[in-house]
């Protein structure tokens, strides 16, 4: 009775839960998911379309999703956004020059009525090169104080290493156990 209980009950709790990647090109979005997904560096290039793969946590589902960052992407990201409940963005933190573009692409998504109750990570990826930004400098060129109406975390990673990965997750099941 105990057994049949336990797989009913995991029948009913297979819940998924959807998590996009995003960011510029170039970001560092599919080597994230492959260290997710296999623990691995794989030789990337670069992604037309999407990646998905399925991440299992302590028993919790996350299907995510790595979508490509070219300019002539980015529009169409807004057809991965139905259901979705984490939209994680990679920052490059080697690259001061399109900060902005990250910025504005963000308040953008975050303006998107499918991403209403979507809770926001960035990591601040490639935190191993040299005078790259600073979660801090990041933080203030995207103004992440300023948003009020979604919960999120900025963490600093190496997706090379994996360093700052785990710590990102974390947040993720944290705020799953809240809801
Ligand atoms: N130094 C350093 N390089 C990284 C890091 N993460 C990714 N890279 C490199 O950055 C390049 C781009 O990585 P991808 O994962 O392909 O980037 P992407 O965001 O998926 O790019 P698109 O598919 O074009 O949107 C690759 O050469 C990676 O090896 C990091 O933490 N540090």
């Amino acid at each position: 009775m105990g057994i049949l209980f336990t797989r009913i009950w995991r029948l009913f709790n297979h819940q998924e839960h959807k998590v996009i990647i995003v960011g510029l090109d170039n970001a560092g979005k599919t080597t994230i998911l492959y260290q997710f997904s296999m623990n691995e560096v794989v030789h990337t290039s670069p992604t037309i379309g999407s990646n998905v793969e399925e991440i299992v946590i302590n028993n919790t589902r996350f299907l995510m999703w790595d979508i490509g960052g070219q300019e002539s992407l980015r529009s169409s990201w807004n057809t991965y956004y139905t259901n979705t409940e984490f939209v994680i963005v990679v920052v490059d933190s080697t690259d001061r020059e399109r900060i902005s573009v990250t910025r504005e692409e963000l308040y953008k998504m975050l303006a998107h009525e499918d991403l209403r109750k979507a809770g926001l990570l960035i990591f601040a990826n490639k935190q191993d090169v040299k005078e790259c930004m600073t979660v801090a400098e990041i933080s203030q060129f995207l103004k992440l104080t300023s948003i009020k109406d979604h919960q999120w975390h900025i963490q600093a990673c190496c997706a090379l290493t994996g360093e700052g990965l785990c710590q990102g997750l974390e947040w993720m099941m944290s705020r799953l156990k809240i809801r």
